[in-house]
């Protein structure tokens, strides 16, 4: 059996991680914290130093490559956001970063744009290396890459994931004309590559983790009673996090790290900083400043058996550009979906239960507006990124505050408005409401009656 047959799907909705990694130790941060609105910011590594305390109106004060500067220009951004404006003029000094900071707003490109600032490309090495948690966002980021470097014609980038025919991507990297300088990739398959000799990493300047929690995050085994699931949770923990530390030892000791997620636990961030050396610090250390200002955001308490009629009411009801449904199973998906469909629904299922290319495919549908409601796992809860989405519903509730958090995330990117409605049904539901309720201090009031003026959630 080869490497890559026995490994995991990571991008299923049970996908978690677990232990301490053996990576090298963390060089204490610098001391002080500082504050630049929602964000705290420390260990900088000169905290007088010429670039702190930059408020730059536009990307040019960050001298970047010109051609990065034009395809920015291309892409419509003007102004940095606030934790590009913190982060990019230090990572692109080749200083590590640990970055928290809210759904939207613009964490992929800082690693996007420093990396490539930083990147000089020699054919058939990689220099630049991305992972993340799900393949879709692998390969959203693959093409965050290609917009940026349109300018660039030298620099090559590839995504990797897992079921896809892994020869297409021995064959790519077998050829120095084809190699790429930068890849994208999740864990599994790229650990496979590496271990089978047909990658090598000895020349990665720059190693970024996006969703870093959820790739790096334990459970004690002892928060999870059902035995059942404590194995497949821990299965999948163990599995992404080996893979990521196996793949961190294949690099160079010398390169830059840097880690991104909108959920850093204060569990989370010791074990981040173990892979990192004295990095810049971004976090957003008051959790009530992770709400999402552009974000309505309401609960429906009903039973089990009233949801469906409940969602096609909504649908009926509600304007939106495009929708997102989360639910808990593949299975569910599949059912919704369907049923959604046989009342006349635009809609497609996403999740790990269908082939990869199929998955990629429908992706695209739903990223080019072809199809307006997406039925989704958690395959979809983090990082993908949709403009259009205005609406999100948990039909299922997710079992955690930050997994709300990353999802209706989905809804009101960069800033503008959306709505998400969450369907509330048993008990276990209550206390993840409360916990959202209390956490994140976000006005959660039920659905009115009448429903919501369309006005005040659509751009
Ligand atoms: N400065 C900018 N000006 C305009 N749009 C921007 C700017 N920066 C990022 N965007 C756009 O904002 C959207 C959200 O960015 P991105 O996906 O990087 O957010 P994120 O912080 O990674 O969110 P999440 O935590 O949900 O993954 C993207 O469509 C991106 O193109």
């Amino acid at each position: 059996m080869s490497h890559e047959e026995d490994l995991i799907d990571y991008s299923d909705e049970e996908l978690q991680t677990t232990t301490a990694p053996a990576a090298p130790a963390a060089a204490p941060a610098n001391g002080g914290a500082e504050k630049q609105g929602d964000l705290t910011v420390s260990g900088r590594p000169d905290k007088k130093g010429s670039y702190v305390g930059i408020h730059s109106t536009g990307f040019r004060d960050f001298l970047l490559k010109g051609e990065l500067l034009r395809a920015i220009t291309d892409c419509g951004f003007e102004h940095p956001s606030e934790v590009q404006q913190t982060c990019i003029p230090t990572a692109m000094l080749n200083v590590d970063v640990l970055c928290q900071a809210k759904s939207g707003l613009g964490k992929t490109a800082v690693f996007v744009l420093t990396t490539l600032h930083q990147l000089e490309p020699v054919a058939g090495e990689c220099s630049i290396l991305v992972m993340c948690h799900t393949r879709e966002l692998a390969y959203q980021i693959k093409n965050e890459y290609a917009r940026f470097s349109k300018y660039l014609p030298d620099v090559k980038t590839a995504v990797f994931y897992g079921g896809t025919p892994i020869q297409k991507d021995i064959d790519l990297l077998a050829n120095k004309d084809t190699h790429p300088n930068i890849i994208v990739a999740t864990p599994g398959r790229l650990n496979a590559l590496v271990r089978d000799k047909k990658l090598s990493l000895r020349n990665v300047k720059s190693f970024v983790l996006d969703e870093c929690d959820k790739m790096l995050d334990q459970i004690g085994e002892s928060e999870i009673s059902d035995p059942v699931k404590r194995r497949i949770v821990n299965e999948g923990f163990a599995d992404m996090r080996r893979d990521v530390q196996e793949i961190f030892r294949a690099t160079p000791s010398e390169k830059q790290v840097m880690m991104f997620s909108a959920t850093l636990s204060n569990e989370v961030r010791p074990i981040c900083k173990k892979f990192m050396r004295n990095p810049l610090e971004v976090y957003v250390d008051d959790d009530t400043k992770l709400t999402l200002h552009g974000l309505q955001q309401y609960y429906v308490k009903l039973s089990e058996q009233e949801k469906n009629r409940k969602l096609n009411e909504l649908l009926d009801n509600l304007e939106f550009n495009q929708v997102i449904i989360f639910v808990k199973s593949t299975l569910r998906a599949n059912e919704l979906d369907k049923l959604l469909r046989e009342c006349n629904f635009p809609s497609i299922a996403v999740h790990s239960g269908v082939s990869q290319e199929e998955r990629i495919k429908r992706y695209k549908e739903f990223k080019e507006f072809n199809k307006r409601i997406c039925v989704a796992t958690d395959v979809f809860g983090r990082g993908i990124d949709i403009e259009r989405i205005n609406l999100a519903i948990n039909y299922d509730l997710p079992a955690d505050a930050d997994s709300y958090l990353h999802r209706v995330g989905r809804a009101g990117r960069f800033g503008t408005k959306g709505l998400s409605i969450s369907f509330v049904s048993n008990e276990d539901d209550e206390k993840v409401l409360k916990d959202i309720e209390k956490r994140f201090e976000v006005a959660l009031p039920e659905y009115p009656e009448g429903g919501v003026d369309s006005t005040t959630y659509m751009a």
